[in-house]
Order: C-alpha cells, then structure tokens, then sequence
C-alpha cells in the first residue's frame, strides 16, 4: 500500500468545559470550519467490514483510512489515511478483490467496484493544535477536533498524525497524558459520527457492522453502552 500518514488518535465526549480548559492548557484555536463528508460502500458494507473507510469531502477530496499496523491500542486508534487517487484505487481493488480494474479516478471507479453513498452528513468544527511542554519542534503537534454532526452528534478527538508506524507508541502516549489533562476518563471512548449517524439512520447496516465488529475486540463506546461501534 502507497504510503500516507498515519492518523492516531482516541475520541471523547466533549464538555461545556472543554474549549476554555484547551486554552489553560495552551492550545490555540486554528479554525472553526463547516463540511460535508459523504461516504461510500457496497450493499453489503464490505468496505467498513473490513474496517477501511472512504468518503469524500467537501473542498478536501477523497480520502481512504485502512486500518494501521496495530488498529486498536485500548481507546485509541490507528489508520492509514490514502488521499492520493492512485493510491485509494489500487487499495479498493485489492480490498473488494477487484485486481486488475483500477484505472481511473476514485469518482469513475465508484460504479464498477459496486460503491455507493451510504451516509452524508454535515460537521461543524473546532479545530484546535496544542504542543505538550517539553515537547521539541521535531515531535508531531497534537490536533483537538471539537465536532458537532448535523444530526445533532457532538464528539471530540485528540489525534497526531505520524509518518512512521515506530512513532505510532510515542503519539499514544502523548494523546493519552493530553485526553487526561482534559479530564477524560482514561478508558472512555466515543462512538464516531458515522457510526452514530448508521445507527440512527441505517439500524440494519450498524446491525451487520456490530455482528463483525463485535469479532473485533473493541471497548466499551460511552455514548452507546450497547457496545456501540467506534
Ligand atoms: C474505536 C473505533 N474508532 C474508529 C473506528 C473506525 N471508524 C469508524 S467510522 C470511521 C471513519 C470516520 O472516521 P472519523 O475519525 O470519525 O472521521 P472524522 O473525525 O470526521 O475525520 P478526520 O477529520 O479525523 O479525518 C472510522 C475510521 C472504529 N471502528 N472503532
Ligand atoms: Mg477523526
């Protein structure tokens, strides 16, 4: 697989305390931002069955997240983002057994690979970068996305985004000692949007990714004790 970023990151249920306590710390608010994901699968889910993620986003483009070397690391995570075309096509072929047909574009690719939308939701964003005391210019900044869905979803995740799978242990590390400095409970996690957004909208294909996810150890979501998918 084309080599993209690494995107490590353990997602939370934000506060009405959560921005100002941002700040004591030192984080700076980048920017506050409104999009448009819109995601793509079989029928069957095959993609988010076999835990890689495409969609497209609104002024960003396409981007696929394959599951990284360790996947999951208690309540973080770990997933390599491709956003080269190339690149997401040759990995959709590859995962839905379809070698030999990536030749175009991600979008010419959607009809003979059998994709199609199954979720399109809008997301308000708070996007926040802190830099950990002690830490030196060369470690990876920490990201604070503060996320509001338009189906009415609110989540928050503190991620880092590495080149290299060896810096995968620091960047746990740091997310870890940040979600506590936020007050987060050291194992709480919080469902994804999409996640949400299936299980309110399409209970039949959360159903199916529940039944494979459950295979897949995965720690209790907050939002959903029902063993909501992350
Ligand atoms: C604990 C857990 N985490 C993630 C997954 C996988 N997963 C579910 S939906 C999903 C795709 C959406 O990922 P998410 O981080 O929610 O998207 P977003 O924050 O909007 O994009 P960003 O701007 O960070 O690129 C994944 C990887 C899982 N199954 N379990
Ligand atoms: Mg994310």
């Amino acid at each position: 697989m084309a080599q993209g970023l690494i995107e490590v990151e353990r997602k939370f249920l934000p506060g009405p305390g959560t921005e100002e306590r941002l700040q004591e710390l030192g984080g700076t608010l980048e920017h506050r931002v409104t999009f448009r994901d819109t995601y793509y699968d079989t029928p069957e889910l095959s993609l988010m069955q076999a835990d890689h993620w495409l969609r497209r986003r609104e002024d960003s483009g396409w981007e696929l997240k394959c599951p990284g070397a360790a996947g999951v690391l208690g309540p973080h995570t770990e997933y390599k983002e491709l956003t080269a075309e190339p690149a997401i096509v040759a990995q959709l072929c590859k995962v839905l057994g379809a070698d030999g047909l990536g030749a175009g574009d991600v979008a010419a690719m959607l009809g003979p690979l059998g994709l199609q939308e199954v979720a399109s939701f809008v997301t308000k964003r708070s996007a926040w970068k802190l830099v950990l005391l002690g830490a030196d210019e060369e470690e990876p900044q920490l990201r604070v996305d503060l996320d509001t869905a338009d189906f009415g979803y609110a989540v928050g995740e503190v991620e880092a985004l590495v080149h290299e799978e060896a810096e995968v242990p620091t960047a746990v590390e740091k997310i870890h000692r940040l979600s506590s400095m936020l007050g987060v409970p050291a194992q709480e996690t919080a469902p994804a949007k999409l996640i949400v957004y299936l299980q309110r909208f399409r209970p039949q294909d959360y159903q199916r990714l529940l039944e494979v996810n459950s295979s897949r150890e995965r720690p209790q979501e907050t939002e959903d004790p029902d063993n909501c998918l992350g």
